[in-house]
């Protein structure tokens, strides 16, 4: 996740980024990206804002080697991991966003908590997509609707995908199709004054063929599946955070 954010910073040409990892491999991979990779978290000393981008389990250890001062912002992307358990460990103003990996294309969708954000921080998360603003008890839901959002979203394109080519479709052209799809619909959605069910009524034309398909859909429990899957996703993000509270 944390090159998906420097590949999508570095589109911007605003900022100056370095990136600190342990793993040569993945400083080799986002190099392209980044003004200078370091092993060496005294880096962040210099930086205005620090993005914290490791697993849970890890970011008490870089918590606790991390030397921040207070005009320092920490931007933590950690699933489950509570404002008030990092704050203890640095002198930085804390911001928790939950970004999501289309940082890399400029598409991103995050949450970040309200009560923290910064102007700083408002024009990072512009530079690679849309943001809103949350209350941080809302940051488990926030996580599985647009932080594991991805994946859920590449499972629908897919069966989208497969339905397509078992009707004839090569499985490229169905990949574009689908795809494409996805995306000019959810642009729609974004610019739309119209709600998803108007906007559903305007593709299904009388006695067409979407009508058909979406009798399907609504006699279907597919919209119970996104919300099951939306929900467990919600439900680990808590444990995350209980998890932690237990250390
Ligand atoms: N993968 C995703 O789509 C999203 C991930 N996140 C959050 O981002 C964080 C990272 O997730 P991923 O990128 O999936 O994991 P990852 O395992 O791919 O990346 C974590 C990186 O941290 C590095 N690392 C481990 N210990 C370190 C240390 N002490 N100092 C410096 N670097 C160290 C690892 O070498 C690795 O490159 C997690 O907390 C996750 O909850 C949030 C939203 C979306
Ligand atoms: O699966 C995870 O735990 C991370 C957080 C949100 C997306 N990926």
């Amino acid at each position: 996740m944390g090159g998906a954010f420097l590949k999508g910073l570095s589109e911007t040409e605003q900022y100056t980024l370095t990136a600190c990892d342990l793993d040569p491999e993945a400083r080799e991979a986002v190099a392209p990206y980044c003004a200078e990779t370091t092993a060496d978290i005294d880096v962040a000393a210099d930086a205005d804002v620090v993005v914290v981008a490791v697993k849970p389990k890890v970011i008490r250890t870089v918590l606790e080697d991390l030397e921040l001062s207070t005009d320092q912002t920490l931007l933590s992307i950690v699933a489950g991991v509570p404002t008030d358990l990092i704050e203890p460990y640095t002198d930085a103003r804390v911001v928790r966003v939950m970004p999501n990996l289309a940082a890399e294309t400029g598409n991103m969708a995050a949450a970040v908590t309200a009560d923290t954000v910064t102007d700083e921080v408002r024009a990072i998360l512009e530079a690679v997509g849309e943001y809103v603003e949350i209350d941080e008890s809302q940051m488990d839901v926030a996580t599985a609707v647009n932080g594991s959002g991805p994946a859920f979203v590449f499972y629908l394109i897919q069966a989208m995908k497969d339905a397509g080519v078992e009707g004839g479709l090569e499985e490229e052209q169905a990949t574009v199709l689908a795809a494409q799809t996805f995306k000019g619909a959810s642009e729609t959605v974004l610019r739309s004054e119209k709600s998803i069910d108007e906007l559903i009524d305007a593709v299904c034309s009388p006695n067409g063929t979407t009508i058909e398909g979406m009798d399907v859909l609504w006699d279907s429990t597919a919209d119970d599946a996104v919300a099951d899957a939306v929900r467990a996703a919600e439900r680990r993000s808590a444990e995350l955070a209980e998890e932690r509270t237990d250390e």
